[in-house]
């Protein structure tokens, strides 16, 4: 999942999801399924698009305590899929209790997925985490608090925006992954997102994944959104 471009599977069923996935014929993609798929669909959907020989990023930010995550993950990882995710904020105890359920789950001779943390996400901006987190201070201060903590857990990285990644490798290693969404092409339209990018600037800035969603999947020819950001994100002129 290093290096990858990864195509967010917001879709409602397995239809639409096999519909958009036909129009990639010969590709090896980077898939993310997230709540949206996963929670109407079920865990086959893994197996489906791991048959099809893509890359999975299971995304289903994990925020409870501790003994819940650990059991759940332990479930998860059973399924196959090469990257998960929980949130920072449910703290270092919850997040080391995330790896052990990993560990515990991953079957013998697999490799355990790739474990990585939501810090801010990119649709919260610093006046909303000010008021509505009451967290004074910087963003970008708050996203580095939450790397370090994932870092001490002991997970592989984070989510994050590209406005962080620089900081992050600076003070944290360029090993630790950094994967971020929030991705437009210039003038593409924002959504409800708000800590945004090009994959241009993704790339300038040392981004280890983009994961991209509407630009590629609302777009009336997918292949084409998918080829041009993808060009963009590995840096060839087209
Ligand atoms: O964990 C994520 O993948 C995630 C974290 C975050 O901070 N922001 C964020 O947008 N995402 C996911 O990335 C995707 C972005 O979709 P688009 O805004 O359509 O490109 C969605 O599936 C989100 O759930």
């Amino acid at each position: 999942m290093k290096q990858s471009l990864i195509i967010a599977l917001d879709f409602p069923d397995v239809i639409q999801t096999e519909r958009f996935l036909s129009q990639f014929p010969s590709e090896k993609l980077a898939l993310k399924v997230g709540m949206e798929l996963f929670y109407q669909n079920g865990p086959s959907i893994i197996s489906s698009i791991k048959e099809r020989g893509h890359d999975v990023f299971l995304d289903l930010k994990l925020h409870d305590i501790p003994n819940t995550v650990k059991m759940a993950m332990a479930g998860l990882a059973t399924l196959g899929a090469d990257m998960v995710n929980v949130h920072a904020a449910g703290g270092q105890k919850m997040m080391e209790a995330a790896m052990e359920g990993l560990d515990k789950g991953t079957p013998a001779g697999k490799e355990r997925p790739l474990c990585i943390a939501v810090t801010q996400l990119t649709s919260t901006s610093e006046e909303q985490m000010n008021k509505e987190q009451n967290i004074s201070g910087s963003l970008t201060d708050s996203v580095l608090h939450y790397a370090k903590l994932t870092q001490q857990a002991g997970l592989d990285g984070v989510v994050c925006s590209t406005h962080e990644v620089k900081d992050i490798h600076h003070r944290i290693g360029r090993k630790f992954l950094t994967v971020t969404p929030g991705i437009r092409s210039a003038g593409g339209n924002v959504h409800d997102q708000t800590r945004i990018a090009t994959p241009e600037q993704a790339r300038s800035f040392g981004a280890d994944a983009i994961v991209v969603g509407r630009a590629i999947t609302a777009s009336k020819d997918p292949l084409k959104a998918y080829l041009d950001m993808k060009a963009a994100w590995e840096g060839i002129s087209c």
